[in-house]
């Protein structure tokens, strides 16, 4: 099988750069396409965090006045990924996020700088540099969706392009205004191009222009397409129908590996769980929980956004605690969910227990400790969390959307009466149904010899990236194949 190149563009990639998941499956898809004999070169901005870390990097390229400067382009690895990497310091030489300035609004001129970064994997992707030609141009987001459309308005020929959807709530929408800006030609701007209610949509442009969009669950690509889920974009989804498909994410077993992991108390196997237990007390130690080896745990490790439904939780933490449970959150986010939830530690000592920050050696705790982890999210493309949970050992219960759906296994009354379940799921996502499925866990809990048969189940689910990388891998081989 000949080794195909793939250049996948993203505005952030685990280890150097992460806001959310769109950072883990980034940073993981070329170690998971190796196998494949698929090579994926990352194309990034050069953040200060990710030159810092770039090792070897070698100038590739100059782009002379790249939106308003002089930029360039480094080759290099860090974290084990072969990188490309912008530097454009009057773009990204900035303190914090990638997005956001200190005061917490998005900086001025992301429509510039995330142009300039699908610029360069356009252009890479019309062969300006014929050593890193790519056979395909993957491009995530809305940060990248003008790769698609400058490739395709560049009348020559190009790379295929992929546009994977991880979150559709966040859309890039601009100013008409910033059609020549951007470089983009006037006829660009229409309903089969760059026009989304009247100024410039990138995210919009991509799905238009792009190849193959995929995103990320096999539910999520149906949902797109209704108007709840398609945010304004499932006419042009239900248009596109026959390109969209669904590949579910996985995650990094290795790293996340109750057997190995370091950052947890005890280490455990679904064979051996004996020494889980001292996970939950570690936990519950860390938190100011009662150290209480009966009480059902509920975890959580999540942003804390309108999308993620812990608002819900707040609502009907009353009922949680009157079945004896206690509460575990790791959170960070949105002021007005994180405060609830300091509020709820304080009014409740000992019951539950807020870490309010991002913490990633804590979440594993987290999943190790906690008997269930919570995901009660208003829509969910994939989800991370719950596949973590699976493999140690906490069973999920999540809302019945998206890849919460696809990835969780139902404890009905059918399924415990075969033996099946890996979790609990509910909907809609109310307030009075994720309260129904709170007493539904307290109840299945009582009934310890069919949860610990959930606990092996979940702990044996596949949830790793074989198969998804199997899935892109078939994507991209075809997609190459019908380029010619
Ligand atoms: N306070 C904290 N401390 C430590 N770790 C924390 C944390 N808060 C979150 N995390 C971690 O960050 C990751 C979040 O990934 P998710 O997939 O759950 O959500 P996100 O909405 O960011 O991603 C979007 O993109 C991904 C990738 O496609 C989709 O799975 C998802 O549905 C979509 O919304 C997980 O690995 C989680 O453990």
């Amino acid at each position: 099988m000949s080794t195909l190149n793939v250049l996948s563009v993203a505005s952030e990639v685990y280890p150097l750069v992460k806001t959310g998941g769109l950072a883990d499956v980034v940073g993981a898809l070329p170690g998971a396409l190796a196998p494949e004999a698929i090579h994926v070169t990352t194309l990034v901005p050069g953040y200060p965090a990710v030159l810092a870390a770039l090792e070897g990097a070698e100038m590739v390229h100059i782009f002379h006045g790249l939106f308003g400067g002089d930029a360039r382009l480094l080759k290099g690895k860090a974290g084990g990924l072969d990188l490309l990497v912008l530097e454009a310091p009057y773009l990204y030489e900035r303190p914090g996020n990638p997005y956001v300035g200190s005061d917490g609004r998005d900086w001025h001129d992301n429509a510039i700088r995330f142009a300039a970064l699908a610029r360069v994997a356009a252009d890479l992707g019309l062969g300006l540099l014929p050593d890193l030609r790519p056979d395909i141009v993957h491009a995530h987001d809305w940060q990248t969706g003008l790769a698609p459309a400058y490739m395709r308005y560049s009348g020559r020929p190009h790379a295929p392009s992929v546009m994977t959807v991880h979150n559709m709530a966040f859309q890039g929408h601009y100013s008409r205004e910033l059609m020549q800006v951007l470089g983009l030609p006037p006829h660009a701007f229409s309903l089969e191009g760059v026009e989304y209610f009247g100024g410039i949509g990138f995210l919009k442009a991509g799905l238009q222009l792009a190849d193959r969009i995929t995103t990320v669950s096999p539910t999520y690509a149906v949902e797109i397409r209704t108007p709840d889920g398609g945010m304004g974009l499932d006419g042009l989804l239900r248009t596109r129908a026959g390109v969209v498909s669904g590949i579910l994410n996985g995650i990094d077993d290795s790293v996340w590996n109750p057997a190995t992991d370091p950052m947890i108390a005890s280490p455990f196997s679904a064979e051996n769980r004996s020494s889980r237990a001292a996970n939950k007390a570690a936990l519950q130690t860390r938190l100011g929980l009662e150290v209480d080896p009966n009480a059902l745990v509920f975890g959580v490790i999540s942003r804390l956004t309108w999308q993620k439904g812990l608002d819900l939780l707040l609502e009907r933490l009353g009922t949680l605690l009157g079945t004896g449970a206690q509460l575990a959150i790791l959170g960070s986010g949105e002021p007005w969910i994180a405060e609830g939830f300091v509020d709820a530690a304080r009014m409740n000592p000992g019951r539950v227990g807020m870490f309010n920050g991002y913490d990633e050696p804590f979440a594993h705790l987290i999943q190790a400790g906690s008997d269930v982890i919570l995901v009660p999210s208003r829509f969910e493309p994939c989800g991370l969390t719950q596949l973590c949970a699976l493999r140690y050992g906490a069973l999920p219960l999540v809302a019945r959307v998206g890849g919460l759906a696809d990835t969780v296994i139902d404890a009905n009354e059918v399924a415990r009466a075969a033996g099946i379940g890996t979790g609990v799921q509910f909907g809609p996502v109310t307030a009075d149904h994720l309260e129904a499925a709170i007493l539904r866990t307290a109840d299945l809990w009582r009934d310890r010899p069919y949860w610990k048969k959930m606990q092996a189940n979940a702990m044996k689910t596949d949830v790793s990236w074989r198969r998804p990388a199997a899935a892109y891998a078939r994507l991209f081989r075809s997609l190459r194949a019908e380029a010619g």
